[in-house]
């Protein structure tokens, strides 16, 4: 899809003590790529992901959002933001959703969703509340607003960890594997929701065991193995005959 690059990633390498999780990561993400990461348990996507949004700081490689690389100095040995107020600046227009929702739990959801434009971004309050409440309504939960999280199930946290996300306006959404932590039969109303914001031509990256999802919502799927690309393509070539053998039997585990 051509447009305009939202996010550039170039080469990021990422050690735990001499296990090299990433070894050299590439992806250019278009405005509206809805891009599908798979792979096996330990392939690095989480931390690929986790880098992305310097929740873990890659030992290599540049990152850029919206055109602005992500500034990084090494000290003592170590590669480390230069600017705190870049790295503030760029997650808040990265949002991320987690396995397991990470609401907090003491506030209700309405709470949750406008925390971080009225605190973060400093925006008026009755215009947050405004906005949380029509996302509270695209996610399909306006009447949960003052519950609080344990009184919501798994489907309808995680829709809820949306619209939080969501309410920072964020340029990228990133997914880890925002189903797998759900009941089988809630997993089917997050990804109505995903598909709904793909088809509204959010850019998203979204690591994923939803074969389904990876085939008929995403327009490029990423298979990562030992910390490498080793599949990259439309879902039209990779699910056809395209992909490498080490994916064609990733999919076949998963009845693909
Ligand atoms: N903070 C950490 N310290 C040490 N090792 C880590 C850390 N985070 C991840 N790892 C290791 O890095 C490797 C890749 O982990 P990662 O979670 O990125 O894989 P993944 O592909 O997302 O797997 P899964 O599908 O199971 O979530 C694993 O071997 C993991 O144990």
């Amino acid at each position: 899809m051509a447009g305009t690059t939202r996010l550039s990633v170039r080469n990021i390498r990422k050690s735990f003590g001499t296990h090299e999780v990433l070894r050299g990561i590439s992806l250019e993400a278009r405005d509206g790529d809805v891009i599908s990461l798979l792979g096996a348990s330990g392939s690095g996507k989480s931390t690929f992901l986790r880098c992305i949004n310097l929740l873990e700081i890659a030992d290599h490689g540049e990152i850029s959002v919206d055109g602005e690389l992500i500034q990084m100095v090494e000290r003592g040995g170590r590669n480390v933001p230069a600017n705190r107020r870049q790295v503030d600046r760029i997650r808040s227009e990265l949002g991320m959703v987690f396995q397991s929702f990470n609401l907090w739990s003491h506030m209700t959801i309405l709470e949750n969703i406008i925390e971080g434009p009225v605190h973060v971004l400093k925006r008026p309050r009755a215009e947050c509340i405004a906005e949380a409440e029509a996302l509270l309504e695209k996610v399909g939960i306006a009447e949960k607003r003052h519950a609080y999280p344990a009184h919501l199930s798994g489907g309808q946290q995680q829709r809820a960890a949306i619209a939080r996300s969501l309410a920072m306006k964020p340029k990228v959404m990133l997914f880890d594997e925002p189903t797998s932590a759900l009941d089988p039969e809630l997993v089917g109303e997050v990804l109505r929701v995903m598909r709904a914001l793909a088809e509204e031509g959010m850019t998203m990256l979204v690591v994923t065991h939803e074969m389904s999802f990876a085939r008929n919502v995403s327009n490029r799927v990423i298979f990562m193995k030992s910390g490498e690309i080793d599949s990259d393509g439309s879902p039209e070539e990779l699910f056809g005959q395209g992909g490498s053998p080490s994916f064609r039997q990733f999919i076949g585990n998963f009845g693909g």
